[in-house]
């Protein structure tokens, strides 16, 4: 079966027998396939082994290729697993078409001399732009008083309650990596003030940092999530950090539903214990807990911050960019360093 697929030409090269072609893994198609089509995304200079479209069972496929698979090319749709790993001893390189990396055993992948590359910047401008948008919109009430004209409210009971104003506003921004510099900057210019905390101080910044969330929360009106999903930011916005933030204050996230402590979170929401929400992100997606179905101060999305056609085009590049540097030896584009 191995070789029948290896006779199969899913490169589109003419020049090359696909087998003399550096061979790639996609465990499962990522979410830009989609938009972007798979013969652009697909570079004709790899031979992508698509697991998915494969017979064999996953175990049996990955072990018919294993001495040959150089790279493997992932989004969060699938998880690379030491398991995984250890099936492909010949991979050295882990491309995900992604800017969390939450999906991937980082320190396995340290540990078996596996780079790692991410969606670096792409998607920065893209996830800040949601974000705020999301915080408008909770603010300002833009989805709910969108539902109440279309139902006919307006007409038959009135005037729809008041938002809230932005300008003014202290943002809290939990991890101020690329996209939450970028949310930074868009705040900053709509006349809030920016507060954060994140690994490290950031000592080209102005803005105050807290080392503690807590404190964050304590000192915002709204809290802005943005960090990546890891052991340490697991369930890190907790109770503790839903009551600093107060009855008058918002929550958006657009990082990972996991960096919340969702049932608690939906609890406050419920009980008036904070003021609103703006979703992207949830534990376990898709399923989005019904109880927030029922409230006008949450506005829901399903994780699509980030994703438009440009920042598409973008990772397309981007992805064999660093495939290409891989290949041939060069720095990797945006290698992922936190392991
Ligand atoms: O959520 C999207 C991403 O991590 O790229």
């Amino acid at each position: 079966m191995a070789d029948q697929e290896e006779e199969q030409d899913n490169t589109g090269d003419q020049n090359h027998k696909p087998q003399d072609l550096p061979q790639v893994l996609v465990l499962k198609p990522p979410p830009v396939l989609s938009v972007i089509g798979e013969e652009s995304f697909l570079s004709n200079k790899y031979q992508f082994l698509k697991a998915w479209e494969s017979p064999l069972p996953l175990h049996q496929f990955l072990t018919a290729h294993a001495g040959s698979i150089q790279a493997i090319l992932c989004s969060g749709a699938a998880p690379v697993t030491d398991d995984l790993l250890q099936l492909l001893p010949s991979v050295r390189l882990v491309v995900t078409a992604s800017a969390g990396t939450n999906h991937i055993d980082l320190e396995a992948c340290h540990r078996r001399g596996i780079s790692v590359t991410n969606a670096g910047n792409v998607f920065s401008d893209d996830g800040a732009d949601a974000a705020v948008g999301l915080l408008i919109d909770v603010l300002r009430k833009i989805t709910a008083s969108d539902r109440y004209v279309r139902q006919g409210l307006w007409v038959n009971e009135g005037d729809y309650p008041l938002g809230s104003k932005l300008r003014g506003k202290r943002v809290g921004i939990v991890g101020l990596g690329g996209i939450g510099l970028e949310i930074a900057k868009r705040l900053e210019a709509l006349g809030c003030n920016v507060l954060y905390t994140s690994r490290k101080k950031k000592t080209f910044l102005s803005y105050p940092f807290y080392s503690d969330v807590c404190q964050l929360a304590a000192h915002s009106d709204a809290l802005i999530i943005c960090c990546a999903l890891t052991d340490q930011t697991r369930h890190m916005i907790d109770k503790d950090v839903f009551s600093a933030l107060g009855k008058e204050g918002v929550i958006v996230n657009v990082g990972r539903g996991a960096i919340v402590d969702e049932k608690e979170m939906v609890r406050c929401l419920v009980h008036g214990e904070i003021a609103g929400a703006g979703l992207d992100v949830f534990e376990n997606e898709p399923d989005v807990p019904k109880e927030l179905f029922e409230l006008d101060n949450v506005v829901l999305s399903p994780h699509r911050a980030v994703f438009t056609p440009e920042s598409f085009m973008a990772l397309c590049e981007l992805v064999v960019g660093n495939l290409e540097a891989f290949f041939s030896n060069k720095p990797l584009l945006s290698r992922v360093m936190d392991v």
